[in-house]
């Protein structure tokens, strides 16, 4: 019942499972969801084997910077609102506590909301609205919930079951939220700037047409589970990554203080921030990376899926044997990070990043399996 698991410490080793040798490693090996009984569990970080590649192939096309940059203006619009609602918060009295990862959550379920899902949530101004209930259900899931995911992982027969591993109750909202959504844009030919629309016109594509054996048929339920993992996957990680980062600025008055020197000169010299102008600011960029502090996943999982010797060593892994690779600890190993717990952007100026070793930063994992997110 209970399977061991290797852990590889040794980021030399990466390369070959995470890249070179992927084709043996292909899946995470986690749970036996089956997307006929769930359908929202059909999405790309659970998929497996062939269709996943299929799966994967059709959607990286959406994660593509010219896609994302047409997001943007929905992007700054949710910041926009962050802004407002917290100097209404303020008021005239410009001191006083906010509990910044409650603020940092609302704003990701907005941004997730209008990017994925096509709606404009506005918890920022109303906490309550039912998406935001639905994504605490997902985020906080039940000790039953959490059980029969466990009892899934540990047991792979319980396939046989007819064990929904989400609460009803999720998958009902975003089946409802997303099928409602194509259907009237459909109707009123509305086209908008968001991962929605990029998978509606792929299923509009796709009609009347025979499916090419490589091909995946983007139904409403292959783009439900595809926007939900969008939410499952980018929500967690962008608000605890913000709200880490709001943290170590307030820590760092110093660091902070240069970050909003180089956004005001750029803003001065460049007008409004554009997707593209956000990525010219090389002092933002090594303050996001120094963020390997507070790691998303504190590990990367994958299975064997064929046997394989594990280069430089006398270990041959059976099929099925899974893997871990601990990206925590070595964000921590003071070999690659000496005094790792302090957040030092410089870090990775160009030559800092030369002089360390391969694969010793992984917030959003790497190879062909990694965070399809990751451009944002
Ligand atoms: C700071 C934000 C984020 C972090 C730190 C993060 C981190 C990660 C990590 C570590 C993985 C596993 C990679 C591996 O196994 O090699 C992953 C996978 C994934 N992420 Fe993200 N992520 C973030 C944002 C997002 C966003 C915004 C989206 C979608 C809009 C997203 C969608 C996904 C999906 C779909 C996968 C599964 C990919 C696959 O199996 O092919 N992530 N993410």
């Amino acid at each position: 019942m209970m399977t061991p698991k290797l852990m590889v410490t040794d980021p030399e080793l990466y390369k070959y499972i995470l890249i070179k040798d992927f084709d043996h490693f292909v899946d995470r090996g986690m749970g036996e969801l089956d997307a006929k009984r769930d359908p929202i569990a059909g999405h790309l970080f659970l998929s497996k084997g062939e269709y996943w590649k299929r799966l994967r192939n059709k959607l990286s096309p959406t994660f593509t910077s010219g896609k994302i940059k047409y997001m943007f203006p929905l992007i700054k619009k949710c910041s926009d609102q962050l802004i407002t609602t917290i100097r209404k918060q303020i008021g005239e009295s410009k001191q006083m506590s906010l509990e910044v990862k409650d603020y940092c959550a609302r704003y990701t379920t907005d941004v997730i909301g209008t990017t994925a899902f096509g709606i404009e949530i506005n918890s920022l101004e109303n906490p309550d609205s039912e998406f935001r209930q639905v994504s605490l259900l997902v985020m906080k899931p039940s000790v039953l919930q959490m059980l029969k995911a466990v009892l899934s992982e540990l047991i792979p027969l319980i396939k046989y079951l007819n064990l929904k591993i989400f609460d009803p109750r999720i998958s009902q909202f975003f089946s409802n939220l997303v099928k409602t959504n194509l259907s009237y844009r459909e109707k009123n030919n509305i086209k908008r700037d968001d991962f929605l629309n990029i998978m509606m016109q792929l299923q509009i594509a796709q009609r009347g047409k025979t499916l090419s054996p490589d091909d995946v048929e983007m139904t409403d339920d292959v783009i439900t589970a595809q926007s939900f993992v969008f939410f499952f996957g980018g929500y967690e990680t962008s608000s605890s990554v913000l709200t880490f980062c709001l943290y170590e600025l307030a820590r760092n008055p110093d660091i902070q203080s240069k970050l909003r020197q180089e956004i005001m000169a750029t803003k001065k010299k460049e007008g409004e921030l554009t997707y593209e102008i956000c990525h010219k600011m090389s002092y933002l960029d090594k303050v996001t990376k120094a963020l390997r502090m507070y790691p998303s996943l504190p590990q990367l999982d994958r299975i064997s899926v064929k046997k394989y010797k594990l280069p430089n060593t006398d270990l041959t892994l059976d099929v099925g044997t899974k893997i871990s690779i601990p990206t925590f600890a070595i964000h921590y190993d003071p070999e690659y990070y000496p005094d790792p717990e302090k957040f030092d952007p410089e870090r990775f100026s160009p030559e800092n990043i030369e002089s360390r070793p391969h694969y010793t930063y992984l917030p959003f994992g790497d190879g062909p399996r990694n965070c399809i997110g990751k451009i944002l």
